[in-house]
């Protein structure tokens, strides 16, 4: 049996993690679950990952996918919370099955966004220029516009790299706009770097919201916050992600979103790893089969030499 939203007396768990990014997501889920079900008891509990407590290495040393995301999802699997919110771009696309992905809520703007104190834009910052990013796709796209610039491997939370810029150690850092926007720190991006220009990362801007696939009545309350137009992007742009057995370590960028005629869009690319070479695919298809087009797109991908072009990227060593 269901259990209606109003019948429901035990408090809603949500799980999140500490950064001050996250905590923002959570708790932005929080309210919009308390306005949609009123009287509904909300709580989140701060659950610290393997990518938070190791802040120094880099991430494909550290465990590769998964490392912002695993604890927490275990967290729901044995009970301790109901649900989990991730950055979509964070969560690997194989995940446990009994886990289930009950809502994308609107996704904010894809875009990345360029910090360049001095030099504002991509185009104007002089060759040898560092640009920090500790993005594979980030700095593969940089140097496929840009090879004479050094682009610098950096991590960290987003107010520890939007320092580095600000300060001179760098003079640009490359982050996600929505991360930036949701801290109301957007005030500092001198450019934006957009689709179709700069791709984004598969998932980027979105926030998944996990709880357990037997979870009924949780599943009925998240069912509330979907948006089905980010749903099926990201969905989309998932499936081409996993076809390609890649994880959030591999020079890939996705973008879907829906298109004229009612149709859902997709453009992929993936890289490698010093930008000198792409390879570029887009297709669209009907907005019920999401996976279906991010499958074709991927399979697009690999005609055109993908497999070859990753086999060479940095994977995580274990
Ligand atoms: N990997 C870290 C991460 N995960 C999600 C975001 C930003 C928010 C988003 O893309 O939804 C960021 C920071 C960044 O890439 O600048």
């Amino acid at each position: 049996m269901t259990t209606p939203a109003s019948a429901r007396t035990a408090t809603l768990r949500i799980g999140t993690r500490g950064s001050r990014l996250a905590r923002w997501q959570a708790e932005w889920v929080a309210s919009a679950l308390r306005e949609r079900h009123p009287g509904l008891a909300v709580e989140l509990i701060e659950i610290r990952t393997l990518g938070d407590r190791d802040r120094n290495s880099p991430l494909a040393a550290i465990g590769g996918t998964g490392v912002f995301t695993k604890e927490i999802q275990r967290a729901v699997l044995d009970g301790s919370v109901d649900v989990a919110v991730h950055s979509l771009k964070d969560l690997p696309t194989m995940g446990p099955a009994e886990l289930v992905l009950a809502a994308v809520p609107p996704r904010e703007e894809v875009a990345d966004a360029l910090i360049a104190p001095a030099h504002r834009t991509l185009e104007a910052l002089p060759a040898g220029a560092r640009v920090g990013t500790g993005s594979l796709r980030r700095r593969a796209q940089l140097l496929h516009r840009r090879p004479d610039l050094e682009v610098v491997t950096i991590r960290g939370n987003v107010e520890t790299r939007l320092r580095q810029a600000l300060d001179g150690a760098m003079d640009a850092i490359v982050l996600a706009w929505a991360g930036l926007h949701r801290l109301g720190l957007h005030g500092h991006v001198t450019e934006r770097l957009a689709p179709p220009r700069f791709l984004p990362a598969v998932g980027q801007g979105a926030l998944g919201i996990e709880c357990r696939a037997d979870d009924e009545g949780t599943r009925s309350l998240l069912a509330a916050l979907d948006d089905p137009a980010s749903h099926r992007a990201v969905v989309a742009e998932r499936a081409a992600l996993a076809e390609l057995e890649g994880g959030c370590l591999i020079p890939m960028a996705a973008w879907g979103r829906d298109a004229e005629g009612g149709r859902l869009a997709l453009d992929a690319s993936v890289f490698d790893a010093d930008g000198r070479r792409r390879v570029h695919a887009a297709d669209s298809g009907p907005v019920d089969d999401p996976r279906g087009l991010g499958i074709r797109v991927a399979s697009a991908l690999r005609d055109r030499g993908a497999a070859e072009l990753l086999g060479g990227s940095i994977r995580p060593p274990s």
